[in-house]
């Protein structure tokens, strides 16, 4: 369960539990101090000569994981400067151990300078100064340091978290310094992947410090990275005896004779995913314009939300994609057809683009339709996300994107993919996942479409709507980060035989 993500209320507690079973806190302190000073020995590998550290140690545990880093590299002949934040007498607890264990000087913060130059130039800095434990902003002295820091240019070492990185959110608070390693403890904390706490971080290094698996099992975490663990048990392969229509068939609509592109590439992704069989309704006027541009994709007319419910008598449609070019008064009648149809229960929905801007500020009128089927994902972009939410405060007023997309998951009781270059994906359960593949390249026209018919087409097959969702914005990612410079959404689609076979392949992993 490494994919589990501990917010620092539950890595209090792992920690509490791990003590509470016979591990001394001064042990987790001094594995996480060792791994700390380890990534600073890897650091000033890479600087010829490389032999003087700057370890910055705040008033709490942080400052604790600092002083055993320091000593450690002292020990190990680097020469080290312990710059110190605060009265050493108030120390309390395991940092104190730690403390007593230094016996060299301490130089108050507000002395210490990153920019020393000639003979007092230091080659690489622990940042220890606050980490899971920052109640508030970081001003005064402490953010002064953090800013001349960041200014020096040198490579840092973060414990835990840069400091003034909220580890819950990915927000700064105050001022934090770009690190270009992060060594954080038992399970990565969601502010590692929320951005910008990603970018600030460098290299994730995560280490074990001795907190047993059990202890953090015990605490049931609902948070995850996106990765395959997460889903990979849930994607459905095709049996021996597979036919098409038994891998699901997907009904994506398409906007007028001006706007069937995006219908195009719902459809085309859902195809590739592996819905056996894809079909587009069509308003008539672009039945020929889709025609001349569609092979294995089939089409069917659809103008209307009668000509839907016609569409929709037919049991082996599992699942329906709307939204991308269908304008907005168009798209309210189709959804609103969708969720009365037959067969709508157990027929999975994927809404984006129009069919969400459609309920703006009437997320309470969407969910109440959609209250009778059973898996809905929704694939929001962070404006479609504040319009359709814009009548919700909890997800509104959210101190982070994780805990928006919660609650937008929760008011709506359907699956939200909040997407962006750190995607959530939150269902009404409590369940969230935070994205970890991708590329900034995903950032082009279409893109988002083409999620949309990745997550159409698992669930086609009856995949699990939350697992599905995951499946779809993790391969979406790894197909995007494939292509990378020169990606235009037509590549997703045809990246994706490649990555699935990488990903699927139990020898990869
Ligand atoms: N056994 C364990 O538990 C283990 C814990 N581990 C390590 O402990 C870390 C958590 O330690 P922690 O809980 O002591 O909190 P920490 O981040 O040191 O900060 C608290 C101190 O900072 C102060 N302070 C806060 N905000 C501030 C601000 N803006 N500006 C100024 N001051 C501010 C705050 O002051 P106060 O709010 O009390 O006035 C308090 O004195 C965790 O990240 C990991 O590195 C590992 O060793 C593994 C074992
Ligand atoms: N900077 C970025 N880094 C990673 N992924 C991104 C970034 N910007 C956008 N994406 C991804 O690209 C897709 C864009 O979707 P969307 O905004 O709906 O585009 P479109 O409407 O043009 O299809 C989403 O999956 C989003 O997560
Ligand atoms: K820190």
């Amino acid at each position: 369960m490494m994919h589990c993500l501990l917010d620092t209320e539950e890595m209090a507690e792992a920690d509490r539990g791990a003590i509470a079973g016979g591990v001394p806190g001064i042990a987790l302190m001094e594995a996480a101090g060792a791994a700390c000073a380890d990534a600073a020995v890897d650091l000033m590998a890479q600087t010829p000569g490389g032999r003087r550290v700057l370890v910055a140690c705040g008033p709490g545990n942080n400052g604790g994981d600092g002083f055993v880093a320091a000593r450690l590299l002292a020990e190990r002949g680097y020469a080290v400067t312990l710059a110190f934040l605060g009265d050493a007498a108030r120390l309390a607890g395991d940092a104190a151990i730690a403390a007593a264990r230094w016996t060299g000087a301490l130089v108050p913060l507000e002395q210490a300078d990153p920019a020393a130059s000639g003979d007092r130039a230091y080659d690489v800095v622990v940042d220890a100064l606050f980490g899971a434990g920052l109640t508030r902003d970081v001003s005064g002295v402490p953010a002064a340091f953090l800013e001349r820091l960041a200014a020096s240019g040198l490579p840092v070492v973060a414990v835990d978290v840069p400091s003034g990185l909220d580890g819950n959110t990915g927000r700064v608070r105050g001022t934090a310094c770009p690190a270009a390693i992060t060594v954080t403890f038992a399970r990565r904390k969601p502010g590692h992947l929320l951005q910008p706490g990603r970018a600030l971080c460098g290299r994730l290094r995560l280490v074990d410090i001795g907190i047993p698996d059990a202890v953090i099992e015990s605490l049931a975490p609902n948070t995850f990275a996106n990765e395959e663990p997460l889903w990979r048990a849930a994607f459905p392969h095709p049996g021996i005896d597979a036919h098409k229509y038994s891998r699901g068939h997907a009904l994506v609509l398409s906007g007028p004779a001006d706007a069937t592109g995006a219908a195009r590439l719902v459809a085309r992704g859902a195809l590739r995913i592996g819905a056996g069989a894809v079909t587009i309704g069509s308003p008539t006027d672009a039945l020929a314009v889709n025609a001349a541009q569609l092979t294995a994709i089939m089409l069917r007319p659809c103008d209307d939300a009668d000509d839907l419910a016609g569409l929709l008598e037919d049991p082996r449609i599992t699942a329906l994609a709307l939204g991308p070019g269908l304008g907005r008064e168009r798209a309210r009648a189709l959804v609103e057809a969708a969720a009365g149809a037959a067969h709508a229960r157990t027929r999975a929905l994927v809404l984006d683009a129009d069919a969400l801007t459609a309920f703006a500020g009437e997320h309470a009128a969407l969910a109440r339709l959609l209250a009778g089927v059973e898996r809905v994902v929704a694939t929001p972009h962070a404006g479609e996300f504040a319009k359709l939410l814009s009548d919700c405060p909890e997800a509104r007023e959210a101190p982070s994107k994780l805990a928006a997309a919660r609650a937008g998951a929760a008011a709506l009781g359907i699956v939200l993919v909040d997407k962006g270059p750190d995607t959530v994906i939150a269902a009404p359960d409590g369940r969230a996942a935070i994205n970890t593949t991708g590329t900034p390249y995903l950032a082009t026209a279409g893109s988002g479409d083409v999620l949309a018919g990745f997550c159409a087409g698992l669930l086609a097959q009856s995949m699990p709507v939350f697992e599905a969702a995951c499946a779809a914005v993790n391969l979406h990612g790894r197909a995007g980060a494939r292509v990378g410079p020169g990606l235009i959404a037509e590549d997703l689609p045809e990246a994706l035989p490649g990555v699935l076979g990488e990903v699927l392949d139990p020898a990869s992993g």
